[in-house]
């Protein structure tokens, strides 16, 4: 069984098509990107998925139900961090157990003893164990969005959904974001969809590729199938000899 099946979703927003007739099947344990313009629908998609966006046609299976509402089993970074700054990397990464139950049950939970390893073995998997008593505050972006991966980890998702996590990091940052990122899903055998704008990252990283325009699938395929004539066709602009020269790191094309 697929672990995503999107059926013929469409979404639109007043006359914008943000999502035009979009199917694919996710398999478990699969580390998709997903890649394409600003625009192209990429936050639409992955908002559909995890139930935070009600699609105007079409459905969204996960583990064989229809999506309908937000579920506890799909976790999701966003670019912002949406952690807590005044509470430290440790309380932040606990508070991913409190989606898992209902509110009141997940409070009396929270000082649960097995909750509490599994925030720090989560914060070890995104290599912040030393640092878990650090206010989230104080730690740069790149730390603060490996807090927010170890938290949705706490979270015992089936899904994890990431909507560009990277967008707001130096390139160093971004990279070392992403070997977590990945390290985790693998770790953790999560199916996971990552939106990226760098086309480097999503090259280094990405296992299958979902490329969007204008809300419509134009490349669905693995590492080899992602040629350079692929990305120009998704991102027309991008400069070319830059990226094959090997100075990568700043190839953002959106
Ligand atoms: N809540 C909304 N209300 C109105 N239009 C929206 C809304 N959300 C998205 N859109 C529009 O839908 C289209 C797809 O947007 P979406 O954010 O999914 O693209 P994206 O590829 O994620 O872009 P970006 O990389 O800039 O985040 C865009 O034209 C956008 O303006």
């Amino acid at each position: 069984m697929s672990a995503i099946r999107v059926e013929n979703l469409t979404k639109r927003f007043g006359d914008t098509v943000a999502l035009d007739d979009v199917s694919f099947e996710i398999s478990e344990g699969e580390f998709t990107i997903v890649l394409g313009i600003s625009g192209s629908g990429k936050s639409t998609l992955l908002r559909c998925i995890n139930g935070l966006t009600a699609p105007t046609e079409g459905q969204v299976i996960v583990d064989g139900d229809p999506v309908t509402s937000h579920r506890n089993d799909v976790a999701m970074v966003f670019q912002q961090h949406n952690i807590i700054g005044g509470m430290s990397a440790y309380s932040n990464a606990l508070s991913g157990s409190l989606g898992r139950t209902d509110f009141l049950p997940s409070l009396l939970r929270f000082n649960d003893r097995e909750d509490k390893l599994q925030a720090l073995e989560a914060l070890d998997m995104v290599g912040l164990l030393d640092e878990a008593e650090q206010r989230a505050s104080q730690m740069s972006g790149g730390q603060q969005q490996r807090v927010g991966i170890a938290r949705a980890l706490v979270q015992e998702p089936q899904i994890l959904l990431a909507d560009e996590p990277v967008a707001s990091l130096d390139p160093g940052s971004a990279q070392t974001v992403m070997q977590y990122l990945r390290g985790a899903a693998e770790q953790e055998d999560l199916t996971t969809m990552i939106s990226l704008h760098q086309v480097n990252l999503a090259r280094q990283f990405g296992e299958r590729f979902i490329g969007l325009a204008d809300g419509e699938i134009v490349f669905d395929g693995y590492q080899d199938d992602l040629t350079f004539d692929v990305i120009d066709e998704l991102y027309g602009g991008i400069d070319m000899e830059e990226y094959l020269s090997g100075n990568e790191s700043d190839t953002t094309v959106a």
